[in-house]
């Protein structure tokens, strides 16, 4: 089976991309999967497209080999954008999902449904060793919920209500996110490339 690294950690983001590229026959691989894990990139880039480009270039230089990064996050109208880029770090350095949701949940106290407009957004960089970087974007709109609910998935999606659905992402199937997730969004739009592979 044909296979690709992902220059991840996160072990929510890792199935999901173990699912989504299994419908393509390929096998995909996180670094905590790697005999030697390499260490944490810092992601010091102010968009998405930079850390996704910091993360996938200097692990397939490691690695010598093709590497897939996603960089994502959570964008918040009301917030002015926030979390954004700093998503995974938005309540401190320890990566709490719960204090990230906690605070976004905090900062929007008494605005109402509809200006609680909020997307998810994916940038994958592949990054193969003397080849140019390719990128690709996907989007997920939806509106942040007033309270929690679900078990599936990882991050803000017990928040997250997608555009369309009443229910949080944390409470879809996960055939279902896979379906309309920024991440699904982002490769397909990679579509060509992995035909290729
Ligand atoms: O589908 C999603 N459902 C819920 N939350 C999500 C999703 N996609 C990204 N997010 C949030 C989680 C984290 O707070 C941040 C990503 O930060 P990001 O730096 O890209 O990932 P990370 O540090 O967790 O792992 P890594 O850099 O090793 O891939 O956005
Ligand atoms: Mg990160």
């Amino acid at each position: 089976m044909k296979e690709i690294i992902i220059a991840t950690k996160n072990q929510g983001k890792a199935i999901e991309f173990k699912e989504l590229f299994s419908k393509y026959g390929i096998n995909a691989r996180s670094l905590t999967e790697l005999d030697r894990e390499p260490k944490d990139i810092d992601e010091t880039g102010n968009t998405f497209q930079e850390n996704a480009a910091l993360k996938a270039e200097q692990t397939a230089e490691i690695l010598s080999a093709p590497v897939l990064a996603d960089d994502s996050g959570l964008v918040v109208d009301a917030l002015d954008g926030e979390p954004g880029v700093y998503s995974a770090r938005y309540a401190g350095d320890q990566k709490d999902d719960q204090a990230n949701i906690n605070k976004v949940l905090h900062g929007l106290d008494g605005v109402p449904a509809e200006k609680r407009t909020a997307r998810f957004i994916c940038v994958l960089a592949v990054a193969t060793p003397g080849e140019e970087t390719i990128f690709r974007q996907g989007i997920c709109e939806g509106h942040i919920a007033h309270t929690e609910a679900g078990e599936n998935g990882f991050g803000y999606d017990p928040i997250f209500i997608p555009e369309r659905y009443e229910k949080t992402m944390a409470q879809l199937p996960k055939a279902e996110k896979n379906r309309i997730s920024h991440r699904a969004k982002a490769l397909q739009e990679l579509g060509a490339w992995l035909d290729k592979q």
